[in-house]
């Protein structure tokens, strides 16, 4: 049994692959506790996700197991389910709760410095308290989970500042960190970065489903493509350029709230077709595998404009089976596989996308590449990072 709990949550509209990245920055704050005492992280049920629209499917409370692989992020790091915690706690009670915010002040600029003090609560408290005392929050949609005490605290700096408040400001035996975005990386592209991301393998009933889909739709299989998967990531290296791919195009093409904004880094659908035409004459390949979460109206043009598109698309089962979450997951697979990939500018969707690729030993030129918007005057592609291993 551990002696202490670590759990986390982030601002309720920041989507998966987002999240991701901030288990990354925890799991490193973890390595950090775990070096004075014996910590586990408990890992926070998905769901309620402003981005998985799908009517009808039960998309809360959704474990880890169900996207990852739980023995791989095991061999990082010591973790478990949150239903695990509560019956190994005893109870639906999380002792203290911290809830990270900024500076009101903001940052003084020209002297950055690493900071974390108790402050009054800027932000209207997501938490109210019921007639015991005790806190009511969303809790990842356990409504019988309590925090005892709930404390706002103003952070600057990397997730490793939090150490020493964890290991001397409280003898809680459990203490969530809410908002863990305000957390930045200990080291963005390091290796403990890195070996983090690489022990988040996905989930294996959807690696098949993807692989099954390569197969079927793509003639892409791991021997012909070089894309050999191990199951132990800790014993996987790449090679570089080693990689050869499946004989298709990848697309990430992300719409939605992207395109909301009128961003200047997001092509219309006509320029993004040109682009992809253009690209399977370069790379003389004959199919376009397209991930995106375009609406019905912009699908359809898209399949009008790019008539030889292939997508994966879910049957009503399938999607309740794997849910939003899973499809992306399959989604990203596929595109991790291409013989060419190009994405949507800071979408950390496409990032998420870029590291599979790297961690299968493809060659950067084939990965770090995204669209441009139509009036876009510096196009500036994707930063290459390097595995560090
Ligand atoms: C504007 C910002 O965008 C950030 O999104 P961004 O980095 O692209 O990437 P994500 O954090 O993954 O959020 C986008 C979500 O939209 C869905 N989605 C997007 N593209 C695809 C796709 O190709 N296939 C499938 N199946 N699903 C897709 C999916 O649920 C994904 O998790 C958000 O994290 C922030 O919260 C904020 O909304």
């Amino acid at each position: 049994m551990a002696s202490r709990y670590l759990l986390y949550d982030v601002n309720p509209p920041e989507g998966f692959n987002l999240r991701r990245d901030v288990y990354i920055r925890v799991a490193s704050l973890l390595k950090t506790l775990l070096k004075n005492s014996n910590w586990v992280l408990v890992l926070p049920p998905w769901g309620r996700l402003y981005h998985w629209q799908s009517p009808d499917i039960h998309q809360v409370r959704i474990p880890w197991v169900e996207f990852f692989d739980l023995e791989s992020l095991y061999q990082n790091i010591p973790v478990i389910e949150y239903e695990d915690f509560l019956a190994e706690s005893g109870g639906p009670f999380i002792e203290q709760v911290y809830v990270l915010q900024g500076y009101a002040e903001g940052w003084k600029e020209g002297t950055w410095e690493e900071k974390v003090d108790q402050r009054p609560c800027i932000d209207q408290l997501m938490y109210s308290e019921d007639k015991n005392g005790y806190y009511r929050g969303w809790f990842w949609g356990y409504e019988e989970t309590r925090g005892l005490n709930v404390t706002c605290l103003s952070v600057q700096g990397s997730a490793s500042i939090m150490s020493p408040v964890l290991l001397k400001n409280t003898t809680a035996r459990s203490i969530m960190l809410d908002r863990a975005e305000n957390l930045l990386h200990d080291h963005y592209g390091g290796k403990n970065y890195w070996d983090t991301r690489r022990s988040m393998v996905f989930a294996k009933h959807l690696r098949v489903v993807g692989d099954e889909f390569r197969a079927n739709v793509l003639h892409s299989t791991d021997e012909s493509d070089k894309t050999i998967f191990h199951e132990d990531w800790t014993k996987v290296k790449a090679k570089p350029d080693w990689a050869l791919g499946g004989p298709y195009l990848a697309v990430h093409l992300r719409r939605k709230d992207f395109i909301w904004g009128h961003r200047e880094d997001v092509p219309s659908l006509q320029r993004a077709a040109e682009e992809i035409h253009s690209l399977m004459k370069k790379l003389k390949l004959k199919k376009v595998f397209v991930a995106t979460d375009a609406d019905r109206e912009d699908l359809e043009a898209l399949r009008k404009l790019i008539p030889e598109m292939v997508r994966f698309e879910p049957t009503w089962e399938e999607l309740e089976l794997y849910k939003d979450g899973g499809v992306a997951i399959i989604d990203q697979w596929i595109c991790a596989h291409a013989r060419y990939f190009i994405g949507t500018s800071v979408s950390t969707f496409s990032f998420r996308i870029h590291e599979e690729r790297e961690i299968l030993s493809f060659n950067p030129k084939t990965t770090y590449n995204r669209f441009c918007g139509d009036k876009e005057k510096d196009c500036e592609q994707p930063t290459h990072w390097k595995i560090v291993y």
